[in-house]
């Protein structure tokens, strides 16, 4: 039983389903009149997609880019790295970035600016999780689930040490959990 090693829950399954709800119907009017581009960033906004883009009730295209700066820390290295690239251009699109979390900024700055630079229409972002205490950089999402604490939190996609993506609701783990 991974539930053994949380500390706390702090947003259950039904909050969680709940915003879902609520997200997609925002941007369900959001894009209405458009055929946006939804890019998952992979590994952690999986779970949080895959059930967002269900409660988007308009046409969207779905692409997937994987970036990391954390590797197996609870720290970010501060240098984002591609380990896959989108499959589509995102020239003249309209981009709706998904995310997991929002701490330092540095991941969505970088997605960000990339974007721009290949010519984007216009660029948002939906994220489940903001940490407003780990701002490194200035940056802000257009459409945010719940702030949470500062604090490393683990669940519905988001790891330690690439475990704990697959538990149904966001935690925090045991201090014994945790080897540094
Ligand atoms: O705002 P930041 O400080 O940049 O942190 C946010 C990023 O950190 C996590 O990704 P990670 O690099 O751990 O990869 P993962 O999604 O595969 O777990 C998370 O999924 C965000 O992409
Ligand atoms: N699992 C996890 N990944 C993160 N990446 C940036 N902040 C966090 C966090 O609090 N938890």
């Amino acid at each position: 039983m991974i539930a053994q090693d949380i500390e706390q829950v702090l947003i259950s399954e039904e909050e969680l389903q709940e915003k879902v709800l609520e997200l997609g119907a925002t941007l369900t009017e959001e894009y209405r009149e458009k055929f946006p581009l939804a890019i998952g960033v992979l590994k952690g906004a999986l779970p949080f997609m895959s059930d967002l883009i269900k409660r988007i009730d308009t046409y969207i295209e779905l692409d997937f880019m994987d970036v990391s700066s954390y590797g197996n820390a609870t720290v970010s290295s501060g240098e984002v790295k591609i380990v896959k690239d989108l499959n589509t251009s995102v020239e003249g699109r309209d981009v709706l970035i998904i995310e997991d979390i929002i701490d330092s900024g540095k991941t969505l700055n970088y997605l960000v600016e990339l974007f721009k630079y290949r010519k984007a229409n216009s660029i948002k972002i939906v994220t489940l999780l903001d940490k407003p205490t780990g701002r490194k950089v200035d940056l802000k999402a257009d459409y945010v689930g719940f702030d949470v604490p500062d604090a490393f939190v683990v669940g519905y996609g988001l790891d330690y040490a690439e475990k704990y993506r697959n538990l149904p609701y966001i935690g925090v783990l045991k201090k014994e959990i945790y080897s540094f």
